[in-house]
């Protein structure tokens, strides 16, 4: 399997404060992988260093076997950010237009990722019109419509009720099954389920890379909530010196 990211001993500082520690891992390609840990843990910082608007400290990213923010880069990856960038004066339809045009794509294109997004019955709505659930997805419309090999989605479920959740996370992974690669980040646990790796971070340092199933019998739990706190009494307790056990072994 090809890797569609590869991150070595990448260190941010912002400010005063080491956001990310000695962080080394890669992503495969055509599989959804979840970044999870708590609010303040880095995710985001994480995803815009491999989007190549973080400045970095140290360290290496390579993105589809570039340098992360290499121009060449741009038609082949999207994100999506957690404060969508959506005018809420245009149409649903005009504004994915208007993101597709950037990259060439025809208004077919644009209607098949309103589309994918279930906002089909919206095209002439405007943006400001529409619930805060169905805003966030036109954004999501705007970074499917030009096809990118790979798509960072900054927590794209926050405020989604469970139906419209489940929708998304179905269409990510019919997304995966058609090629892209997807990065998710989240601070929900149990949306680790719907991904086939996981990057766990906590504090600036990446605590695990493993699937849910290894996270589950790791941990002896099916609760994936209780399955972290579980992974970080171990770290804390390798943390704290020898003689104890820890299951977290699997971070590069
Ligand atoms: N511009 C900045 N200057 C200094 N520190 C920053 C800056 N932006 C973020 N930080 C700090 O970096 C750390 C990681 O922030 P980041 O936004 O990457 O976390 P996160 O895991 O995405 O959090 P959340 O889930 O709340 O969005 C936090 O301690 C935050 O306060």
């Amino acid at each position: 399997m090809t890797d569609s990211v590869t991150v070595d001993r990448l260190v941010v500082h912002r400010g005063r404060t080491d956001v990310l520690r000695d962080v080394s891992f890669s992503i495969p390609a055509g599989r959804i992988t979840g970044l999870l840990g708590p609010s303040g843990s880095g995710k985001t910082t994480l995803i815009r260093a491999l989007v190549g608007v973080q400045r970095i400290t140290s360290g290496e990213v390579r993105v589809l076997g570039r340098p992360a923010g290499d121009p060449t880069l741009r038609k082949d990856v999207g994100y999506v950010t957690q404060a969508p960038s959506v005018y809420r004066d245009l149409s649903v339809l005009d504004n994915v237009r208007y993101f597709g045009a950037m990259h060439a794509r025809s208004r077919a294109d644009a209607l098949e990722a309103v589309a994918a997004v279930g906002l089909g019955d919206f095209l002439r709505r405007k943006a400001g019109d529409l619930s805060g659930g169905q805003f966030n997805r036109v954004s999501l419309a705007c970074a499917l419509v030009s096809k990118p090999q790979l798509l960072f989605l900054d927590e794209p479920t926050v405020g989604l009720d469970p139906v419209l959740r489940a929708d998304l996370w179905a269409q990510f992974a019919a997304m995966a099954a058609s090629g892209t690669t997807l990065v998710i980040s989240s601070h929900v646990m149990e949306e680790a389920g719907h991904c086939d790796a996981l990057l766990l971070l906590r504090d600036a340092r990446l605590l695990a890379r493993l699937t849910p199933a290894e996270l589950r019998s790791r941990s002896g739990t099916d609760d994936l909530e209780l399955a972290f706190l579980r992974l970080i009494q171990a770290d804390e307790r390798a943390q704290a010196g020898p003689g104890t056990t820890t299951a977290v072994d699997g971070a590069r």
